[in-house]
């Protein structure tokens, strides 16, 4: 069983489609990285399979269940908005108890103050959230989107204007919630946060999902060069130039200098061939390191 599974799932307003015809298959207890430009359609998918609003035509399911029967899901599943609303008069604890109640949950005060705790608001469980700063906000927004354990929390945006510390723990969270095997489904615009997080990524652009894999998998698809440091013994210039000429079939580029060369190539198996040019001169490599592409420069060269 999946966590969440969109079968043509397409929203349209007017004439415009705004999802178009998305197949979206997430396994149980991954964190699932989605991503996409501003107005790419996210929130809409969101909103779809949340139940906040209807698709104009295919299906979906969630854990199982035929998005048609959402409602006896919502105690399954956990929402942090791309904004929250709060009563602003209520204080954090207040604020959590009220919204257990709604969910017909019956925690103790003990385990409303651990949810505070777990996102880093124990100093703020008495104050009123009209005094709270924005982060503080989207801390409590995620005690609320956590606090009956659901089995898929949908988490958007969750660290947008927090501070650098509220990060690292919301990210320690997020990997604790999913270890415990709820499925997260994320949506950053943070790829670095994405790239650290998620087993899996899906690329939307304009309603469609564009690409979606492991980092790995992505990285084979749109990887267009590799780019090798290799750090060896010192070379005088006549062994640079006669390593730089052995080198001209094998490489896209070669930056050849006394102590660390770089070695541009088109793919993986060319590097031991790179490598066994150097064994054959006699020059004893000391590391090598493939730099390989990150989410960021993936995303950006996409189109
Ligand atoms: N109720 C609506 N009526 C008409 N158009 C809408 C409506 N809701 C969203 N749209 C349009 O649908 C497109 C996708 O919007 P959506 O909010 O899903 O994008 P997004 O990927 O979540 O963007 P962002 O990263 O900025 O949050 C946008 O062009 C938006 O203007």
């Amino acid at each position: 069983m999946e966590a969440l599974q969109t079968n043509q799932l397409t929203k349209t307003y007017g004439k415009k489609t705004v999802v178009d015809s998305v197949d979206l298959h997430i396994p149980q207890g991954s964190i699932f990285g989605f991503l996409g430009k501003n107005g790419a359609g996210k929130s809409t998918l969101i909103n779809m399979v949340t139940g906040l609003i209807k698709p104009s035509s295919g299906s979906f399911e969630v854990l199982g269940q035929s998005g048609d029967r959402l409602e006896s899901l919502q105690k399954e599943i956990g929402v942090l908005p791309d904004y929250s609303t709060f009563y602003e008069d209520l204080t954090a604890f207040s604020h959590l108890n009220y919204f257990q109640k709604l969910l017909k949950q019956s925690l103790s005060r003990q385990d409303i103050l651990r949810v505070l705790t777990r996102v880093g608001l124990e100093d703020a469980v008495h104050v009123k959230v009209k005094k709270f700063s924005f982060g503080m906000k989207k801390k409590l927004g995620i005690a609320q989107s956590i606090i009956h354990q659901p089995k898929l929390l949908f988490l958007d945006e969750p660290t947008s204007g927090v501070d650098a510390n509220a990060v690292l723990n919301i990210h320690s969270l997020i990997k604790e919630i999913a270890v415990q095997g709820t499925t997260i489904f994320l949506t950053s615009h943070n790829l670095n946060e994405v790239e650290k997080l998620c087993d899996e990524i899906a690329i939307m652009n304009k309603g469609s999902i564009q690409t979606q894999g492991t980092m790995q998998q992505l990285r084979e698809q749109y990887q267009q060069v590799i780019i090798v440091h290799i750090h060896h013994r010192s070379l005088s210039e006549k062994e640079q130039t006669q390593l730089k000429n052995s080198l001209t079939e094998l490489t896209a580029d070669t930056q050849i200098a006394e102590n660390t060369s770089e070695i541009t190539v088109q793919s993986n198996e060319l590097i031991p061939q790179v490598n066994k040019k150097f064994v054959q001169q006699d020059i004893g490599v000391f590391r090598l390191e493939v730099e390989e592409p990150s989410l960021e420069e993936i995303f950006l060269n996409l189109e």
